[in-house]
């Protein structure tokens, strides 16, 4: 058990490496970090650490990761007195929702209000968040990561640890209770009290979002959520068919129970089909020109959206207006490519945030518009 001593301020350094990530940050955590060395052969690399701050947003959080992206964390956004009310916990006279049990799935969210179309339900901060690698790698035995995940969620203040603990065992609550986020380029697993009780839905009225310089989860309404509703979000991608969202789920080891599994078969395979048709617009799409004419185009926009919103998969455009924009441009029908090039930023904008994970794509995507409207200009 080494500590990381060359990224810890320590007497014994006279000089701290000048490029050490936690030289200036290291008493931000408490108590020290801690970083055992991995099993043998994996050595090389960073060691993954535990960081706790144990009193922020009146929960305190746990991070086991690798030194440089523990430091790239601390930022404004764990100050409690520098982020908005919204998104400290406890916040809140505000709060629209509980957590009760529910028919043959557990707790649940439940909202006490009525939502509007795309407001927040929930915002939550994570009380621990795992690298990605550290859970499923092999740098360390099976035995040390039990270890480290439990002194992690130990260094907890007492009430934090309790709600933790009556999650489950910590390693089957992380893969399943988890939500995937990204700190520096790099897979994380965050684990959020009331969060991690949402359900699942395959067709959700709500979908969840990660705010980075907030490092918060939001759960947002898809649609208008009445007063006594149950709130899920989709742990499955969107859009897959009833065979495709059982193989997804099947690591969650549940039978889902939603109204769309439930029903009778008849109208699930009409689902299906509508499912597999707007996949199938999709890769028609993507050879524009074998198409030919800007009317079929049109016809098959049309048709994908009319489907998309029969099946409730409005999340889904933002991906498919970026795609009907690239069909047009190669058909060279740049209004209607603007168009589509401008809602789904909107939709972007709508779905992910200000700092929703496509802002390069979105870019690129308007720079290949820009560079078609020249070369047309210059014909
Ligand atoms: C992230 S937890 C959600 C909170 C959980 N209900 C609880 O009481 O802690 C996921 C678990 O909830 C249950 N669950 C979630 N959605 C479900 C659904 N649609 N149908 C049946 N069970 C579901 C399953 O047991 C699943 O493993």
């Amino acid at each position: 058990s080494a500590q990381y001593t060359t990224c810890l301020p320590t007497p014994l350094l006279s000089s701290p490496i000048p490029t050490c990530p936690l030289e200036s940050d290291g008493s931000f955590w408490s108590p020290t970090p801690w970083c055992p060395t991995p099993s043998d052969g994996y050595e090389s690399g960073p060691p993954d650490c535990i960081f706790t701050t144990p009193h922020i947003r009146n929960q305190g959080l746990s991070v086991i990761t690798f030194p440089p992206l523990a430091a790239a964390l601390i930022s404004p956004a764990l100050d409690d007195s520098l982020v908005p009310s919204p998104f400290r916990r406890f916040n809140t006279s505000a709060e629209k929702w509980k957590i009760a049990p529910l028919p043959n799935r557990g707790l649940g969210l439940v909202a006490t209000g009525n939502f509007k179309q795309h407001e927040t339900i929930m915002v939550g901060f994570p009380v621990l968040i795992v690298r990605l690698e550290f859970i499923n790698g092999d740098r360390y035995s099976a035995k040390n990561k039990r270890r480290m995940l439990d002194l992690a969620v130990g260094n907890l203040p007492e009430e934090t640890r309790r709600e933790v603990e009556g999650l489950a065992r910590i390693v089957d609550v992380l893969r399943t209770n988890g939500f995937g986020i990204e700190i520096a380029g790099e897979g994380h697993l965050a684990l959020f009290l009331e969060g991690s009780r949402v359900n699942h839905n395959c067709r959700p009225n709500a979908f969840w979002r990660w705010v980075p310089s907030k490092m918060a989860m939001e759960v947002v309404a898809l649609r208008g959520i009445g007063k006594g509703e149950e709130v899920a979000h989709s742990y499955a991608p969107l859009g897959y068919t009833h065979e495709q969202r059982k193989a997804v789920l099947q690591p969650w080891g549940f039978q889902c129970q939603c109204a769309l599994c439930a029903a009778p078969a008849r109208e699930r395979e009409a689902a299906d089909d509508r499912r597999d048709r707007i996949l199938e617009i999709y890769q028609t799409l993507g050879k524009a020109a074998e198409l030919g004419s800007v009317e079929r185009v049109d016809q098959l926009v049309r048709e994908a959206m009319m489907l998309i919103e029969k099946e409730e998969l409005q999340p889904q455009l933002v991906e498919y207006y970026a795609h009907f924009a690239r069909a047009y441009i190669e058909l060279n029908e740049l209004k209607k490519a603007g168009v589509f090039i401008q809602r789904a930023d909107e939709m972007w904008l709508l779905y992910g945030g200000e700092e929703h994970e496509n802002v390069d794509g979105m870019s690129e995507l308007w720079k290949q518009f820009a560079e078609a409207v020249s070369e047309m200009e210059d014909d």
